[in-house]
């Protein structure tokens, strides 16, 4: 449905120049729930402008939907649908005149559209406030009449940039499940997100972006297997000496210092860390917090960039 190769985009800010897209290469299958993960500055809204012919790319090729993004941007831009970042809707009229207003746009008629715009209402719940203004609405609703009117023209595939940022916990799981409808409808979404839950509840597959560039790309679960084991986090007081304490350790195969934490990959957490923490204790490294977990998507961000996720996230 979209494949993109050798996508490259910089800035020019001041005397500086930002390389926000440095050679990006996709492919998302019909059907998919495809996610760009990544931290602020990571390039997932620029590559997102690129794909959807709003910011020319300084080099590279895409297809979308079928048409070449560069050659017949025009294609594209019918057979897709966006919802920019931050995009609330916020006018004086109800949201069954903004859709029904969209349609129009994308050429339907006046019967057609109004018949598109009341699906829209039933498919997103939102029958009991569509016929006030939209000014009136809660977060969560108006970013359902935002996704609402990102899809009103049925495209073929729907850009999400961000589509949950600043929602309560109970309006993004509803936005999830109607992002999951969409997909089980046949519609191909590509969302950007920097928050790992989302990534991994949601998406099918997922491509890891830093600097500009995929630095990982699968399914979350398959990301997640390529840690083989489980990570303990230890708070020390000596993190140096700690390291160098447990790092010959035979069930410890990978370890990292991060600030005032190391962060070991062992093969049994639940058996491997009590024999760890009785070597600190011996050697007297006063240990002030410890967590044993599965890997994580912030786990493979941090072993493919020496970062955490979170540090940067929200
Ligand atoms: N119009 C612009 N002029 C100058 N620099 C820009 C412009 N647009 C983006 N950038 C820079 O390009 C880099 C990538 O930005 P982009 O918005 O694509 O990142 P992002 O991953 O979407 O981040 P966020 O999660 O914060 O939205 C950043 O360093 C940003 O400051």
């Amino acid at each position: 449905m979209i494949e993109a190769t050798g996508l490259r985009k910089s800035f020019r800010s001041g005397g500086d120049v930002v390389e926000a897209v440095q050679g990006l290469d996709l492919k998302v299958a019909g059907g998919e729930i495809f996610g760009l993960l990544g931290p602020n500055g990571a390039g997932k809204t620029t590559t997102l402008r690129m794909l959807t012919t709003l910011t020319k790319p300084d080099g590279g090729q895409a297809t979308v939907a079928g048409a070449d993004l560069i050659a017949r941007p025009r294609e594209v831009r019918r057979r897709i649908g966006f919802v920019a970042q931050g995009q609330w809707t916020w006018s004086t009229l109800t949201a069954r005149e903004e859709l029904i207003m969209q349609a129009r746009l994308y050429g339907l008629r006046k019967s057609e559209a109004a018949v598109r715009a009341e699906q829209a209402i039933a498919d997103f719940g939102m029958t009991a406030f569509a016929d006030r203004i939209c000014r009136t609405y809660s977060g969560g609703q108006r970013r359902r009449v935002d996704i609402a009117l990102g899809i009103v023209h049925s495209p073929q595939v729907l850009f999400l940039d961000e589509p949950t940022s600043g929602l309560d916990p109970q309006s993004r799981a509803h936005l999830w499940d109607e992002v999951r409808r969409l997909r089980d409808a046949g519609t191909t979404i590509v969302l950007t997100t920097h928050y790992l839950e989302e990534a991994d509840a949601l998406c099918d597959r997922v491509a890891i972006v830093d600097h500009g560039r995929v630095v990982d790309l699968g399914s979350p679960r398959a990301l997640k297997d390529g840690i083989s084991g489980d990570v303990v986090t230890l708070g020390v007081s000596d993190p140096a000496s700690a390291l160098d304490l447990l790092s010959s350790d035979e069930g410890v195969r990978t370890a990292e210092i991060h600030g005032d934490v190391i962060r070991l990959v062992v093969g049994q957490g639940a058996q491997t860390a009590p024999l760890l923490l009785k070597r600190l204790y011996d050697a007297g490294v006063t240990l002030t917090s410890i967590e044993v977990h599965q890997p994580s998507l912030d786990d493979v961000f941090l072993a493919r960039t020496g970062r955490s996720l979170r540090d940067r996230a929200e």
